[in-house]
Protein backbone atom coordinates (compact mmCIF):
# COMPACT_ATOMS: atom_id res chain seq x y z
CA UNK A 1 0.00 0.00 0.00
CA UNK A 2 1.52 3.01 -1.27
CA UNK A 3 1.65 6.18 1.43
CA UNK A 4 -0.37 8.41 -0.75
CA UNK A 5 -3.12 5.82 -0.23
CA UNK A 6 -3.17 6.08 3.65
CA UNK A 7 -3.08 9.75 3.73
CA UNK A 8 -6.47 9.76 1.47
CA UNK A 9 -7.41 7.06 3.83
CA UNK A 10 -7.07 9.45 6.95
CA UNK A 11 -8.17 12.22 5.33
CA UNK A 12 -11.50 10.18 4.19
CA UNK A 13 -12.12 8.63 7.65
CA UNK A 14 -11.05 11.61 9.75
CA UNK A 15 -8.76 9.15 11.72
CA UNK A 16 -5.57 7.89 12.33
CA UNK A 17 -6.32 5.56 14.36
CA UNK A 18 -4.41 1.89 14.37
CA UNK A 19 -6.18 -0.86 16.46
CA UNK A 20 -3.41 -2.90 17.89
CA UNK A 21 -4.59 -6.76 17.70
CA UNK A 22 -2.84 -8.40 20.73
CA UNK A 23 -4.91 -11.34 21.34
CA UNK A 24 -4.60 -13.08 24.69
CA UNK A 25 -6.55 -16.27 25.09
CA UNK A 26 -7.13 -15.43 28.55
CA UNK A 27 -8.09 -11.82 28.06
CA UNK A 28 -10.89 -12.68 25.14
CA UNK A 29 -14.20 -13.56 25.89
CA UNK A 30 -15.01 -17.46 27.42
CA UNK A 31 -17.94 -17.82 25.04
CA UNK A 32 -15.36 -17.66 21.52
CA UNK A 33 -13.01 -20.50 23.26
CA UNK A 34 -15.25 -23.13 22.42
CA UNK A 35 -14.64 -22.06 18.41
CA UNK A 36 -12.52 -23.58 16.37
CA UNK A 37 -10.41 -20.87 15.85
CA UNK A 38 -10.66 -18.65 18.92
CA UNK A 39 -8.27 -16.26 17.85
CA UNK A 40 -9.25 -15.22 14.14
CA UNK A 41 -13.16 -15.39 15.40
CA UNK A 42 -11.68 -12.65 17.68
CA UNK A 43 -10.03 -10.76 15.64
CA UNK A 44 -12.68 -11.07 12.50
CA UNK A 45 -15.67 -9.80 15.18
CA UNK A 46 -12.95 -6.84 16.28
CA UNK A 47 -11.82 -6.10 12.55
CA UNK A 48 -15.97 -5.90 11.60
CA UNK A 49 -16.71 -3.54 14.69
CA UNK A 50 -13.91 -1.06 14.09
CA UNK A 51 -12.64 -0.81 10.50
CA UNK A 52 -14.52 2.38 9.82
CA UNK A 53 -12.97 4.16 13.01
CA UNK A 54 -9.37 3.15 11.93
CA UNK A 55 -6.72 3.11 8.83
CA UNK A 56 -4.54 0.97 10.37
CA UNK A 57 -4.48 -2.80 12.50
CA UNK A 58 -1.46 -4.01 14.17
CA UNK A 59 -1.03 -7.25 15.30
CA UNK A 60 2.04 -8.02 17.43
CA UNK A 61 3.30 -11.15 16.78
CA UNK A 62 4.89 -11.95 20.04
CA UNK A 63 0.31 -12.82 20.90
CA UNK A 64 0.92 -15.33 17.83
CA UNK A 65 4.19 -16.94 18.10
CA UNK A 66 3.09 -17.64 21.81
CA UNK A 67 0.41 -20.05 20.45
CA UNK A 68 2.71 -21.95 18.06
CA UNK A 69 1.44 -23.06 14.51
CA UNK A 70 -1.97 -22.58 15.80
CA UNK A 71 -1.52 -18.73 16.33
CA UNK A 72 0.67 -18.65 13.23
CA UNK A 73 -2.23 -20.01 11.17
CA UNK A 74 -4.76 -17.44 13.09
CA UNK A 75 -2.50 -14.63 12.27
CA UNK A 76 -2.71 -15.20 8.59
CA UNK A 77 -5.86 -15.73 8.53
CA UNK A 78 -6.41 -12.20 10.21
CA UNK A 79 -4.36 -10.77 7.43
CA UNK A 80 -5.97 -12.78 4.56
CA UNK A 81 -9.49 -11.55 5.95
CA UNK A 82 -8.35 -7.63 6.17
CA UNK A 83 -7.17 -8.07 2.49
CA UNK A 84 -9.98 -9.66 1.22
CA UNK A 85 -12.74 -7.65 3.31
CA UNK A 86 -10.68 -4.40 3.99
CA UNK A 87 -8.16 -3.66 1.25
CA UNK A 88 -7.34 -0.11 2.45
CA UNK A 89 -6.42 -1.10 5.79
CA UNK A 90 -2.92 -0.21 6.40
CA UNK A 91 -1.24 -3.46 7.94
CA UNK A 92 1.23 -3.52 9.81
CA UNK A 93 3.50 -6.80 11.36
CA UNK A 94 4.97 -5.81 15.03
CA UNK A 95 7.62 -8.27 14.59
CA UNK A 96 10.70 -5.90 15.93
CA UNK A 97 13.12 -7.94 13.64
CA UNK A 98 16.46 -7.03 11.93
CA UNK A 99 19.94 -9.32 11.62
CA UNK A 100 22.51 -9.77 8.99
CA UNK A 101 21.61 -8.86 5.44
CA UNK A 102 20.68 -12.18 4.03
CA UNK A 103 18.72 -13.60 7.53
CA UNK A 104 17.25 -9.87 7.18
CA UNK A 105 16.08 -10.72 3.20
CA UNK A 106 14.53 -13.61 4.55
CA UNK A 107 12.47 -11.94 7.49
CA UNK A 108 11.16 -9.61 4.58
CA UNK A 109 9.86 -12.04 2.37
CA UNK A 110 8.38 -13.87 5.33
CA UNK A 111 6.38 -10.68 6.60
CA UNK A 112 5.96 -8.64 2.44
CA UNK A 113 5.17 -11.90 0.38
CA UNK A 114 4.63 -14.72 2.34
CA UNK A 115 1.66 -12.37 4.78
CA UNK A 116 1.54 -9.99 3.04
CA UNK A 117 1.60 -7.17 5.29
CA UNK A 118 2.05 -3.46 4.52
CA UNK A 119 4.67 -2.80 7.15
CA UNK A 120 7.08 -4.46 9.65
CA UNK A 121 8.93 -3.16 12.90
CA UNK A 122 12.47 -3.72 12.52
CA UNK A 123 15.32 -3.10 15.01
CA UNK A 124 18.16 -0.47 14.06
CA UNK A 125 20.69 -2.16 16.46
CA UNK A 126 22.50 -3.99 13.30
CA UNK A 127 22.67 -0.84 11.52
CA UNK A 128 22.38 -0.26 7.94
CA UNK A 129 23.17 -4.01 6.49
CA UNK A 130 20.48 -5.09 8.71
CA UNK A 131 17.48 -3.03 7.40
CA UNK A 132 18.74 -2.20 3.78
CA UNK A 133 17.05 -5.56 2.43
CA UNK A 134 13.73 -4.49 4.37
CA UNK A 135 13.69 -1.18 2.33
CA UNK A 136 14.67 -2.51 -1.21
CA UNK A 137 10.49 -4.11 -1.12
CA UNK A 138 8.39 -1.77 -3.66
CA UNK A 139 5.62 0.01 -1.72
CA UNK A 140 6.26 -1.97 1.74
CA UNK A 141 7.17 0.23 4.90
CA UNK A 142 10.17 -0.50 7.42
CA UNK A 143 9.06 1.25 10.38
CA UNK A 144 12.20 1.55 12.65
CA UNK A 145 12.69 1.57 16.58
CA UNK A 146 13.48 5.19 17.33
CA UNK A 147 12.49 6.08 20.40
CA UNK A 148 10.46 3.12 22.09
CA UNK A 149 7.33 4.40 24.94
CA UNK A 150 9.17 1.67 27.72
CA UNK A 151 10.75 2.78 30.39
CA UNK A 152 14.11 0.88 29.25
CA UNK A 153 14.34 3.35 26.51
CA UNK A 154 16.18 5.65 28.32
CA UNK A 155 18.80 2.47 29.15
CA UNK A 156 20.34 2.91 25.34
CA UNK A 157 18.36 5.17 23.32
CA UNK A 158 18.36 8.33 25.45
CA UNK A 159 22.20 7.89 26.34
CA UNK A 160 24.85 9.94 24.19
CA UNK A 161 27.41 9.36 21.74
CA UNK A 162 29.66 12.09 20.77
CA UNK A 163 26.79 14.38 22.33
CA UNK A 164 24.11 13.26 20.64
CA UNK A 165 21.53 11.23 21.88
CA UNK A 166 21.72 7.52 19.83
CA UNK A 167 17.79 7.37 19.11
CA UNK A 168 18.68 11.20 17.00
CA UNK A 169 21.95 8.67 15.76
CA UNK A 170 19.04 6.48 13.94
CA UNK A 171 17.21 9.15 12.84
CA UNK A 172 19.96 10.85 11.07
CA UNK A 173 21.64 8.08 9.71
CA UNK A 174 18.97 6.33 8.57
CA UNK A 175 18.08 8.94 6.50
CA UNK A 176 20.98 7.73 4.63
CA UNK A 177 20.18 4.36 3.91
CA UNK A 178 19.11 3.05 0.17
CA UNK A 179 15.45 4.00 -0.09
CA UNK A 180 14.97 5.67 3.34
CA UNK A 181 11.65 7.10 1.59
CA UNK A 182 10.12 3.39 3.14
CA UNK A 183 10.94 4.34 6.27
CA UNK A 184 9.13 5.43 9.02
CA UNK A 185 9.39 4.90 12.72
CA UNK A 186 8.54 3.98 15.52
CA UNK A 187 8.02 7.05 18.52
CA UNK A 188 6.31 5.99 22.22
CA UNK A 189 3.38 8.08 22.72
CA UNK A 190 4.77 8.40 26.75
CA UNK A 191 7.81 10.42 25.08
CA UNK A 192 5.84 12.95 23.33
CA UNK A 193 8.42 15.98 24.66
CA UNK A 194 10.72 14.22 22.14
CA UNK A 195 8.58 14.66 19.10
CA UNK A 196 9.66 18.29 18.64
CA UNK A 197 13.20 17.06 18.11
CA UNK A 198 12.22 14.58 16.64
CA UNK A 199 10.11 16.42 13.96
CA UNK A 200 13.03 18.48 13.14
CA UNK A 201 15.23 15.26 12.02
CA UNK A 202 12.61 13.83 10.46
CA UNK A 203 9.54 16.34 9.04
CA UNK A 204 8.49 14.35 7.08
CA UNK A 205 8.30 10.72 7.92
CA UNK A 206 5.30 8.72 9.37
CA UNK A 207 5.34 7.99 13.24
CA UNK A 208 4.24 5.13 14.26
CA UNK A 209 2.95 6.10 17.84
CA UNK A 210 2.38 3.06 20.20
CA UNK A 211 1.41 4.15 24.44
CA UNK A 212 -1.88 5.94 24.91
CA UNK A 213 -4.68 4.62 26.97
CA UNK A 214 -2.73 1.19 28.88
CA UNK A 215 0.47 2.76 28.98
CA UNK A 216 -0.91 5.97 29.66
CA UNK A 217 0.33 8.39 27.10
CA UNK A 218 -1.21 11.96 25.88
CA UNK A 219 -3.34 11.62 22.27
CA UNK A 220 -3.23 15.35 22.16
CA UNK A 221 0.01 16.18 23.25
CA UNK A 222 1.27 13.24 21.06
CA UNK A 223 -0.70 15.48 18.10
CA UNK A 224 0.58 18.90 18.54
CA UNK A 225 4.42 18.29 18.28
CA UNK A 226 3.88 14.94 16.16
CA UNK A 227 1.54 16.02 13.51
CA UNK A 228 2.78 16.96 10.17
CA UNK A 229 1.25 18.45 6.88
CA UNK A 230 0.37 15.01 5.56
CA UNK A 231 -0.78 14.37 9.36
CA UNK A 232 2.38 11.84 9.30
CA UNK A 233 0.66 9.96 12.67
CA UNK A 234 -0.59 6.50 12.85
CA UNK A 235 -1.46 5.89 16.77
CA UNK A 236 -1.87 2.59 17.95
CA UNK A 237 -4.41 1.41 20.99
CA UNK A 238 -4.44 -2.35 21.67
CA UNK A 239 -5.33 -3.01 25.29
CA UNK A 240 -7.70 0.03 25.59
CA UNK A 241 -9.78 -0.81 22.48
CA UNK A 242 -9.71 -4.96 21.85
CA UNK A 243 -10.45 -5.53 25.83
CA UNK A 244 -13.01 -2.60 26.53
CA UNK A 245 -14.94 -5.76 27.42
CA UNK A 246 -14.41 -9.28 28.30
CA UNK A 247 -18.21 -10.38 27.74
CA UNK A 248 -20.44 -11.05 25.30
CA UNK A 249 -20.54 -7.31 24.14
CA UNK A 250 -16.85 -7.08 24.13
CA UNK A 251 -17.14 -5.87 19.53
CA UNK A 252 -19.53 -3.22 20.62
CA UNK A 253 -17.65 -2.13 23.42
CA UNK A 254 -14.35 -2.17 21.29
CA UNK A 255 -16.37 0.25 19.07
CA UNK A 256 -17.25 2.51 21.51
CA UNK A 257 -13.35 2.67 22.54
CA UNK A 258 -12.54 3.30 19.00
CA UNK A 259 -14.99 5.79 18.32
CA UNK A 260 -13.58 8.02 21.48
CA UNK A 261 -10.19 7.85 20.10
CA UNK A 262 -11.44 8.64 16.44
CA UNK A 263 -13.55 11.72 17.84
CA UNK A 264 -10.11 13.10 19.70
CA UNK A 265 -8.24 12.43 16.21
CA UNK A 266 -11.26 14.52 13.89
CA UNK A 267 -10.95 16.85 16.48
CA UNK A 268 -7.16 17.69 16.13
CA UNK A 269 -7.25 17.12 12.14
CA UNK A 270 -9.88 19.67 12.30
CA UNK A 271 -7.60 22.09 14.28
CA UNK A 272 -4.39 21.56 12.76
CA UNK A 273 -5.88 22.50 9.24
O1 LIG B 1 7.73 1.43 21.79
C1 LIG B 1 6.88 0.55 21.63
C2 LIG B 1 6.88 -0.31 20.55
C3 LIG B 1 5.87 -1.22 20.42
N1 LIG B 1 4.88 -1.30 21.33
C4 LIG B 1 3.80 -2.28 21.11
O2 LIG B 1 2.57 -1.57 20.86
C5 LIG B 1 1.49 -2.22 21.52
C6 LIG B 1 0.95 -1.33 22.62
O3 LIG B 1 -0.14 -1.96 23.27
P1 LIG B 1 -1.09 -1.24 24.37
O4 LIG B 1 -1.94 -2.36 24.86
O5 LIG B 1 -1.89 -0.17 23.66
O6 LIG B 1 -0.21 -0.66 25.42
C7 LIG B 1 2.04 -3.55 22.00
O7 LIG B 1 1.93 -4.49 20.97
C8 LIG B 1 3.51 -3.23 22.24
O8 LIG B 1 4.33 -4.36 22.18
C9 LIG B 1 4.87 -0.45 22.40
O9 LIG B 1 3.97 -0.48 23.27
N2 LIG B 1 5.87 0.46 22.52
Amino acid sequence: MTQDLLISEIKKKQSFLCIGLDVDLNKIPKHLLKEDDPIFAFNKAIIDATHDLCVAYKPNTAFYEAYGLKGWKALEKTINYLKENYPNIFTIADAKRGDIGNTSTMYAKAFFEGLGFDSVTVAPYMGKDSVEPFLAFEDKHTILLALTSNRGAFDFQTKLVDDIEVYKHVLETSKTWKKSENLMYVVGATKAEYLADIRNIIPDSFLLVPGVGAQGGNLQEVCRYGMNDSIGLLINSSRGIIYASNGEDFATAATEKAKELQTQMQKELESYS
